[in-house]
């Protein structure tokens, strides 16, 4: 059992999604900043790794009042439940996903993490140990199916994303792309970490989606899930 895990990420014309020195890009348009902030109010759960956390210090907060009221009227905390996939606990005490908002944090760290850190971290979040060097993704979404979670979205960044697809586990991949280049050979792109290296490895799209939104497109993919030969 596992959520269905969706990717919702902007990147500019070639390919990067913040600069080579890791600074923030606002790549979106509002237009696609309102759509974020909606598809964000309807998952049951928002996804980052650490080090989306230590550049963007992002907060993953619903924005829009309207949106927050009817995730309060159907029951629901205001934001979604924030998690940080962060092996090392590095996440700071005082992070904005871990102060800003009222709502559930979960801090998913491996048996590594220094015991300090993590009992710190158990003040601001629940700490959920799985993996022993790098966080085992496939058990943290078990996790996260059963404390309720159905619908995941992931916003990065490239490490974290290109690890879920090596575990198989993205369903939905949701690129917009801004008019914008940024360049930099080491600027971080939507798939960093090691890349699969096979032609055999390459996760397989379905185009589902084109639209242009703001003065840009977004891109829209289902991952085909692989058809393992009948042995
Ligand atoms: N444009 C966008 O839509 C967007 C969205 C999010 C982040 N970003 C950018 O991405 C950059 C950060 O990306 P990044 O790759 O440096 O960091 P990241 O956010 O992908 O976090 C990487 C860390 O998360 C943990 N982690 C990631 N994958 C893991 C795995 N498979 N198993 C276990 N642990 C794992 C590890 O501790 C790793 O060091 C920032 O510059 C940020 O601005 C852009
Ligand atoms: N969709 C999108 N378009 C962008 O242009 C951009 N730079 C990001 N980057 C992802 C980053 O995680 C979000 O920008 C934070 O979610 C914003 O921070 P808040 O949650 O509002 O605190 N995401």
């Amino acid at each position: 059992m596992r959520p269905y895990i969706f990717v919702n990420l902007a990147m500019s014309a070639d390919g990067k999604i913040s600069t080579r020195e890791r600074r923030q890009v606002k790549i979106s348009g509002a237009d696609d900043f309102k759509r974020v902030d909606e598809i964000k109010a309807g998952a049951d759960a928002i996804m980052v790794g650490i080090g989306t956390v230590l550049g963007d210090d992002p907060s993953l907060t619903v924005k829009s009042p309207d949106l927050k009221a009817a995730r309060r009227a159907r029951g629901e905390d205001e934001h979604p439940l924030r998690v940080v996939v962060d092996s090392m606990a590095r996440t700071p005490l005082d992070a904005d996903i871990l102060c800003k908002g009222e709502g559930r944090r979960i801090v998913a760290v491996s048996a590594a993490a220094q015991a300090g850190r993590v009992e710190a971290l158990r003040e601001k979040a629940e700490v959920v140990v799985v993996g022993e060097q790098n966080t085992d993704l496939t058990l943290l979404m078990h996790e996260l199916a059963a404390r309720g979670v159905g619908r995941l979205m992931v916003e990065g960044g490239g490490t974290l994303i290109w690890g879920l697809f090596r575990a198989g586990l993205v369903d939905e991949l949701i690129t917009y792309v801004g008019s914008i280049v940024i360049g930099g050979a080491g600027a971080p792109t939507p798939a960093d970490g090691e890349g699969f290296a096979r032609e055999d490895e390459f996760p397989r799209l379905e185009l589902a989606g084109v639209e242009r939104v703001d003065d840009g497109v977004l891109l829209r993919w289902v991952v085909k899930k692989e058809v393992h030969s009948a042995l």
